[in-house]
């Protein structure tokens, strides 16, 4: 039996890769889990009610904001330093075998607390652009996973920890009852702006079935207004609807293209260029570059541009469905080391 401490969340971005690998590695041995959740966000809420048999523990901590010297950071500050006493106390009387983390400021608290106890740490980094949690872990790391060969570039000095592994995707035995459907897709928060536009867009395509993903309840009441739309306020298990779907509108997430490419359906990316450095606009041209996707910018989407686009992504057909899940190879790896 191997105990494994575990952290990555704040969003569905982080956690969801995070599970595949748990989920991967309790097929192979007998694991034991203590789980570190954020409060208050949707790791805290998926875990306990996917993952009862794990030991989740919430952390009450926030993400320093930008720029780092914001006035609110003083008390953010303090509150990361009463969380890592906390998860250094639950750390030393878990003893686990060793730490997996994925982004987010949760991994920074654990992955520094679990370093002062000499515990091996494994990092999975899933955008091109490696996220402040992972570059500075890396220097810590026993293993650095990473999703695409371009992060090599952003994390020079660790090049004889990074694996290219690609994106861990939950599986799932389900079946969505509907099939040759276009999945459209916010981040695991929904997209206001995504809807309005798919809004527009609906009526114009009355020939072509979707499934959107809304994020609220009141845009599933006024997106269930069209005939052709299955709108649903949250997907859960969403892989049941990309193993049935024809092409995808979505952001460009990490978690939302490491999905398009496992389960072989290309699709139109419209990223979030607010995000941190832009990731997301490099994670679109990156999925768009390896034949997944067309990228829209944000400022560039019309109702009639994406109406063109659909056509295009449709008729591209579906791609090939990966053989194997990259959670596989970072289990194997994970083991490699600890076994
Ligand atoms: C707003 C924000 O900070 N976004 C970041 C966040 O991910 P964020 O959670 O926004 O986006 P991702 O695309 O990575 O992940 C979303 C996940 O939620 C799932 N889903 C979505 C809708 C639904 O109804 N059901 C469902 O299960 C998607 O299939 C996917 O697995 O972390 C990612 C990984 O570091 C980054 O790439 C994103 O830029």
């Amino acid at each position: 039996m191997i105990k494994v401490a575990a952290a990555g969340g704040g969003t569905g971005g982080h956690l969801y890769p995070l599970l595949a690998i748990l989920e991967t590695l309790a097929k192979r041995v007998d694991v034991k889990v203590l789980f570190f959740a954020v409060k208050g966000k949707i790791d805290e809420r998926v875990v306990r009610k996917d993952h009862p048999e794990f030991e989740t523990v919430s952390i009450d901590v926030r993400g320093l904001l930008r720029p780092l010297h914001h006035p609110k950071n003083l008390w953010r500050t303090l509150k990361i330093g009463i969380a890592t006493i906390e998860v250094k106390k639950h750390l030393k009387r878990f003893k686990p075998d060793l730490v997996v983390l994925t982004g987010g400021y949760i991994s920074g608290v654990v992955g520094l607390a679990a370093k002062d106890l000499g515990i091996p740490i494994f990092v999975h980094e899933q955008n091109v652009v490696p996220g402040l949690a992972v570059k500075v872990l890396s220097q810590y790391a026993k293993k650095v996973f990473v999703s695409f060969e371009r992060t090599r570039d952003y994390l020079r000095e660790w090049q004889d920890k990074i694996v290219v592994t690609g994106c861990p995707v939950r599986e799932t035995e389900k079946e969505a009852p509907l099939k040759d459907f276009v999945l459209v897709l916010g981040g695991s928060l929904g997209s206001e702006a995504i809807n309005e536009l798919m809004e527009k867009v609906y009526p114009e395509l009355q020939e072509t079935q979707f499934v959107h993903s809304t994020g609220s309840d009141d845009w599933t009441e006024r997106l269930s207004a069209f005939p052709n739309v299955t709108a649903l306020t949250y997907i859960d298990p969403v892989g049941a609807y990309w193993k049935k779907a024809i092409a995808s509108i979505s952001r460009a997430g990490a978690s939302t293209i490491a999905e398009m490419m496992y389960y072989g359906v290309p699709g139109i990316l419209i990223p979030w260029e607010s995000s941190a450095e832009s990731h997301q606009l490099e994670n679109a041209l990156e999925a768009e570059r390896l034949g997944y996707g067309i990228v829209i910018r944000e400022k560039e989407t019309s109702p009639r541009k994406i109406i063109e686009s659909i056509d295009k992504v449709v008729k591209k057909g579906k791609i090939e469905k990966m053989k194997e899940n990259p959670a596989s190879k970072i289990s194997e790896e994970i083991l490699g080391e600890i076994m």
